[in-house]
């Protein structure tokens, strides 16, 4: 069986311990996992504090600029290879890892290995009350060694999305990946490996959150965390670094709404809103959980969303015309089919969904479930309060604006939104009143990588994209020098 091993130093290295990899389609174990301990660990920092003045530190922008570019050009080269293994780990759709996982994974080394040449600074002619004159200018430094922590929801998309700018930027990094999905990050500490990075530049931890996690995180070694996963990992991760006072940058969870207007093209609304609901399972943080549809616009719209998620097809990754395969694990299926059956406790129609498919043959012993749409609860409901991150979303009626406006606000998360209506202006307006980072206006998941990433509440510190991710890479320090 495979064994999918570390990356130290530039050595691929075997712990002895092992946990099992399994395909969340049939539930079969596909590789052993070798769980890093304290030593590699130690190792790992110490290779990236010795590489951060080493080969690395005497490249150029450029330079670096183009490894980058190396990375995602060997990236593409092993495509297939990117997406058997997310396949695997995954159970995700051929259409979606095609679509969106791997081309963004390479796209991520692409665009900030060009954005890292436009890194300016400031500058400034000085002049005192008291006469004297001085230049003051800044220069940007890495932050260091720079811990990577990334979910198993989108696991290559996630990780590059960080390691990228981190690299761009001069920084050494660790990755940790989800212990649920380390295959492709395996593969890009190969690609690593291939294209000449030197070596302690780009290491990687296999290894479950709390133990190794937890180690990484705390260490003095690790200059600065950036981490994506849930919000209660992100209030440990938060209790962990302050001991050592690392800059932080979080992307968590959400508990993201979609509003439909009555003038919104309910066509439109309903074809996005399926999408934003049920892709990757719904294990996507930006996807939509609450829907509030103006009463004008209810029953057609809850008919026609029912008709398409009833539509789609749930399979074999490979199978022609899937858009839904498994959820990840065992045990997130559990987790989402226990908020199913609290929606029914707390009172909730199923509109539709609500259980597993049942296919007769290995896949019954996957993580499928089914596309679920739920109606007739308060929105203090705790299906309508906590981030379930399964396919399932709420209906709700509204009336008017303020209303639908306050009860999408009434959340102690603010990631994501999206807001369907032909009526620009109302667009425009209602978008700057949601308390989120990032809204959608009659579209979803549309990305802009220059554009600032992130949530607020539980939903995240910081924002990642563009000059987002350079400043929180790097250190500007301000050198004033008199004239
Ligand atoms: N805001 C975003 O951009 C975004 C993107 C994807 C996923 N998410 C969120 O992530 C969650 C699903 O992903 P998940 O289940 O992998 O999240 P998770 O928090 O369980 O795990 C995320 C990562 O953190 C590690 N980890 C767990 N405990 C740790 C600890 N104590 N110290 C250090 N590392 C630790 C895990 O091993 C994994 O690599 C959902 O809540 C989702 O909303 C947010
Ligand atoms: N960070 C990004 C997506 C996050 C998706 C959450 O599951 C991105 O598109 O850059």
């Amino acid at each position: 069986m495979d064994i999918l091993k570390s990356y130290i130093n530039g050595e691929f290295v075997d712990s002895g311990e092992y946990f099992d990899n399994i395909n969340p389609v049939n539930g079969e174990v596909i590789a052993g996992i070798a769980e890093a301990d304290e030593a590699m660990i130690n190792h790992a920092i110490s290779s990236a504090r010795k590489a951060l003045y080493g080969p690395w530190s005497q490249l150029s922008v450029n330079e670096r600029s183009a490894l980058l570019h190396k990375v995602a050009d060997r990236m593409a080269e092993r495509e297939q290879e990117f997406i058997d293994a997310e396949i695997a780990d995954t159970g995700k759709s051929l259409f979606q890892v095609k679509t969106i996982d791997i081309p963004r994974g390479t796209a991520n080394f692409r665009f900030f290995a060009d954005q890292v040449k436009y890194q300016g600074g400031e500058s400034f002619v000085t002049e005192t009350a008291n006469g004297e004159k001085a230049l003051n200018y800044s220069v940007n430094k890495p932050l260091g060694v720079v811990a990577v922590i990334s979910p198993w929801n989108l696991p290559l998309l996630l990780a590059t999305w960080k390691i990228a700018p981190a690299l761009a930027c001069g920084n050494c990094v660790i990755l940790k990946p989800s212990e649920e999905t380390s295959s492709t990050a395996v593969l890009l500490a190969q690609v690593m490996d291939e294209v000449g990075m030197p070596k302690g530049v780009f290491n990687l931890i296999l290894g479950r959150g709390k133990a190794v996690g937890d180690k990484l995180t705390s260490a003095p070694g690790i200059d600065a965390v950036t981490f994506t996963g849930a919000s209660a990992t992100g209030k440990q991760i938060m209790k962990s670094v302050a001991e050592t006072v690392k800059p932080i940058s979080f992307e968590l969870g959400g508990k993201n709404a979609a509003i439909v207007f009555a003038h919104a093209d309910i066509a439109k609304a309903i074809a996005g809103i399926t999408r934003s609901s049920f892709t990757n399972c719904g294990q996507v943080c930006l996807c939509t959980e609450k829907v509030y549809v103006h009463r004008s616009l209810f029953t057609p719209f809850l008919e026609g969303l029912k008709q398409a998620a009833e539509n789609i097809k749930i399979g074999y990754p490979l199978e022609q015309d899937v858009f839904m395969g498994p959820l990840v694990s065992r045990l997130h299926q559990q987790k989402v089919l226990a908020y199913y059956q609290l929606a029914r406790e707390e009172g909730a129609e199923v509109v539709t969904g609500g259980g597993v498919p049942v296919f007769n043959d290995e896949r019954d012993n996957g993580c499928f479930i089914q596309p679920t749409i739920l109606t007739g609860l308060e929105d203090e409901a705790r299906v309508n309060q906590e981030e379930i991150f399964g396919p399932v979303c709420h209906v709700s009626i509204f009336d008017d604006e303020a209303e639908v406006i306050n009860r999408v606000n009434n959340t102690p998360y603010g990631l994501a939104a999206s807001i369907w209506t032909e009526h620009l202006t109302q667009a425009h307006r209602v978008a700057a009143q949601i308390e989120v980072g990032l809204v959608w206006v009659n579209t979803w998941f549309l990305r802009d990588l220059r554009a600032p990433f992130g949530g607020v509440k539980l939903s995240g510190i910081g924002r990642e994209g563009g000059e987002h991710s350079l400043a929180f890479y790097s250190e500007p320090s301000n050198i004033c020098i008199k004239i």
